[in-house]
């Protein structure tokens, strides 16, 4: 097995960065439906670069390459033990080498162990099997998306839907009900794992299993293949698109499991993936270590830009762009409206969970007088020299700060922040009432914003590690979409009401 360690290495490495044929052409497939002009389309576009750039870069499609779960399967007599530690030392090397994020924090002291190692990562998981050969699957799921998760208990009333019974319809309600309740949070569109049965354990962990089938294989048992079928057709209708920004396509796949429970109890679990979704998979002669064949990436070459329709000048001036630098006043920011696109140049900081925790109880080590601060946990690399450099730096799921956010804006002056999948009323208020904008970032589109930044000016607060410090950003042309604004307005609030409204249309039994 002296080739085990490098097959592993380049396990990780292909994971985080080439996102597999069968995921692209549902993001192609998704992108040929979405009408020119729109905001979905042109997060969409943006998605597909994204993906163009990190197989370019060979770096990370997102800056969350979440908890590396491997799940292996082995013939009789291979050592696990040894495999552990070539792994380990994989994801070791692998971070060292900026293609993963360190991502492994103690729960209880915030520390980030630095090398994705630590009690509970990564995830490796093997079972034994009659085959002379070993099965090798890792999947890298963020935290946006983990957190959009669900686990339904039957019977339950849900909001749209009512009564959700012991039986396939009531499933059916489930899994529709996980998808509107998802919104844009977890980077949308996105591939939904079911798992029916088990216990509340083996029920998320079905579901996740199911996450490494193909985005096109068709499910052997009848009614679980028409229950696939049905939510696919129908969850689209729900409008939330691409980071719910409202759109065509909601969701990319849907796959369902099925395993026995006990009398008493039914859940109905379901694993959330973002549009992002890297999983690989490799056969591995177990002599040698070295990999025979990929999995799921057979198949053409998928080109994005295929059947795409340019918007027509009367659809791009439908779309008012503004260039923005900070500092910002206030009366410039009042005459943002949600829909704005705007282009940042200048400076913004990078603050997420525990800069807003940090400065709800402490001064800000910058003035942020007019400032702009970005959602953003990068993936970094020192030079030599000692100089950082940005790898990947998409946006986070902003509604974590929503206790904190509207306070601060007030207290800094902040004028502006970034992120994903939008804020909640507390924050909406405070943007009325301060004159502050909330900006919608496309999430998972890391190489494309890395490339917006031009330097890194400075750093404070590294005692949190590199996601959560707070980074002094220089950029260029960053894009984003107002979705927030200063009179009350919130997109998110709107497509949320109107896919509730929609959610309603699936109330009535379809499965008797
Ligand atoms: O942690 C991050 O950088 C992003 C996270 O995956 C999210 O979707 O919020
Ligand atoms: S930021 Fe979005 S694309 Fe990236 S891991 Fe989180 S949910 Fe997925």
């Amino acid at each position: 097995m002296e080739n085990f360690y490098e097959s592993m290495y380049q396990l990780v490495v292909e994971t985080s960065t080439n996102l597999p044929k069968d995921v692209r052409r549902a993001i192609a497939q998704a992108k040929l439906k979405e009408s020119a002009g729109t905001r979905s389309a042109m997060s969409l576009a943006t998605i597909a670069n994204n993906i163009k750039m990190a197989d370019d870069n060979i770096s990370p499609i997102c800056q969350d390459t979440g908890l590396p779960t491997f799940k292996i399967k082995v013939p009789v007599g291979a050592n696990q033990l040894e495999m552990t530690k070539d792994i380990k030392r994989a994801i070791e090397q692998a971070t060292k080498d900026g293609k993963l994020r360190p991502n492994s924090v103690d729960s209880i002291t915030g520390s980030n162990s630095g090398d994705n190692l630590g009690e509970g990562t990564p995830v490796i998981k093997f079972e034994q099997w009659e085959n002379d050969y070993i099965d090798a699957r890792l999947i890298l799921k963020g935290g946006g998306c983990e957190n959009k998760n669900i686990q339904y208990s039957l019977p339950c009333e849900l909001e749209g839907l009512g009564k959700a019974g012991r039986d396939l319809d009531g499933i059916r309600k489930c899994i529709m009900h996980s998808v509107y309740q998802a919104q844009g949070q977890g980077c949308s569109a996105g591939f939904i794992g079911v798992g029916i049965g088990g216990d509340r354990t083996s029920g998320y962990e079905l579901a996740k299993n199911q996450l490494f089938r193909r985005v096109d294989d068709i499910n052997e048992r009848e009614e679980l293949r028409k229950l696939e079928e049905y939510v696919m057709e129908h969850a689209n209708e729900l409008g939330i698109g691409t980071m719910g920004f409202g759109g065509e396509t909601t969701l990319l796949g849907c796959k369902v499991g099925v395993i026995n429970r006990i009398p008493a109890s039914f859940f109905v679990s379901v694993a959330y993936n973002c549009w992002a979704y890297r999983r690989l998979g490799v056969l591995i002669n177990p002599e040698s270590g070295s990999i025979n064949e990929w999995l799921y990436q057979d198949g053409e070459d998928i080109d994005f830009s295929q059947g795409e329709v340019a918007a027509t000048e009367e659809q791009s001036a439908d779309i008012r762009e503004v260039v923005l630098e900070a500092p910002i006043t206030e009366e410039k920011i009042r005459e943002l409206k949600v829909g704005d696109v705007v282009r940042i140049n200048g400076m913004m900081y990078t603050g997420r969970d525990a800069i807003h925790k940090y400065l709800s109880e402490n001064d800000s080590p910058v003035d942020l007088n007019g400032q702009i601060i970005y959602h953003c946990g990068p993936v970094m690399l020192k030079d030599e020299d000692g100089n950082y450099h940005v790898k990947a730096a998409g946006p986070t799921t902003s509604i974590r700060e929503e206790p904190y956010q509207g306070d601060i804006m007030k207290r800094f002056g902040i004028r502006a922040v970034i992120g994903k999948g939008g804020m909640g009323p507390k924050t909406l208020k405070a943007l009325e009432e301060h004159g502050g904008v909330y900006l919608n970032a496309i999430g998972g589109a890391a190489q494309y914003y890395a490339d917006c930044i031009k330097s890194v000016e400075g750093v404070d607060l590294m005692q949190f590690g590199i996601p959560e410090a707070m980074w002094h950003l220089k950029v260029e042309g960053f894009t984003a979409v107002v979705t927030m604004d200063s009179h009350g307005n919130s997109l998110h609030a709107d497509v949320d009401k109107s896919s509730l409204e929609k959610l309603g249309n699936f109330k009535e039994p379809v499965f008797k």
